[in-house]
């Protein structure tokens, strides 16, 4: 059983102070959701997980299982079990998808980054025909001309190919087609169950069709200002943001900080 906390974590980027002191967890086998209107910070939180020199950390801490991250590189927190996929993944077209595939799970497996790995390879292609992705990505550059669902589907498939103890995923249905918000739904209920621990972010109730969530968390403003249960994302979905505050409100329910 893994876990990672953010505690307190206070992050700038372009001299600005984001994240206001973020208090959160995910544990094996979670599935976690980040909710909240656009700019409140949840980007910025999976990019400071990530490890992303741009984002500053001011204050508090990232643990797993107990011991701080937040010194290590980029490549050190994927080798400790920490996957993280954008919400606008960036293109590499003169690297191989395939090789990439390869090199992430060598690296995973302890191999030479180059070492040819057949295996992993022809695992790829069955989850690719499961996600509904066409099998002539591996051939292609990663990303080059991608659709968003392709990029999506990607980011996903690196994910179950991996298994890696957590996966980060910022708005994973954004941009899908239906039946790629049911690939990738079951492909997160399948993360979970097989053990990782699944923090994401999302707008919409949708994916309560195919996610069954543990915990959702609320930011604004770059705090978490509430936590609950995937009842939070309906009566968002039915109040929008500002009008579930409101209700909550009324009833003494809402903290401003967390
Ligand atoms: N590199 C940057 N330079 C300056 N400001 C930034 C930078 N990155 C993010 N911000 C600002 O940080 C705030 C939080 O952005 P962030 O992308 O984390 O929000 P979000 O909750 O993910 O929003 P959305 O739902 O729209 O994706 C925004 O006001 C954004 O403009």
């Amino acid at each position: 059983m893994h876990k990672l906390e953010v505690v307190n974590l206070r992050v700038a980027v372009g001299g600005r102070e984001i994240l206001k002191g973020v208090n959160l967890s995910v544990s094996s086998g979670e599935v976690v959701v980040v909710m909240g209107p656009n700019g409140s910070g949840k980007s910025t939180l999976f990019q400071t997980i990530a490890g992303n020199p741009k984002y500053e950390v001011l204050d508090g801490d990232i643990l797993l299982d107990g011991q701080s991250i937040k010194e290590l590189a980029p490549e050190e927190r994927f080798a400790k079990g920490i996957f993280v996929g954008f919400q606008s993944p960036v293109a590499v077209p003169e690297v191989r998808f395939a090789f990439l595939l390869q090199a992430m799970a060598n690296v995973r497996m302890g191999k030479k980054l180059t070492d040819p790995n057949p295996q992993v390879l022809a695992q790829a292609q069955k989850i690719a025909a499961e996600l509904g992705l066409r099998p002539d990505v591996f051939n292609r550059g990663v990303g080059a001309g991608f659709s968003g669902g392709e990029f999506k589907r990607a980011e996903v498939l690196q994910a179950l190919l991996l298994k890696p103890a957590f996966v980060i995923l910022d708005e994973p249905d954004s941009g899908l087609d239906i039946d790629g918000i049911a690939a990738v739904g079951n492909a997160i209920t399948k993360l979970a169950s097989s053990g990782s621990g699944v923090l994401l972010s999302t707008h919409y109730a949708r994916v309560l069709r195919f996610i069954k969530p543990t915990r959702v968390y609320v930011m604004v403003d770059g705090r978490v200002a509430l936590e609950g249960d995937e009842t939070v994302i309906k009566r968002i979905e039915e109040l929008g943001y500002q009008g579930y505050f409101k209700e909550l409100q009324n009833f003494g329910e809402l903290t401003s900080s967390k």
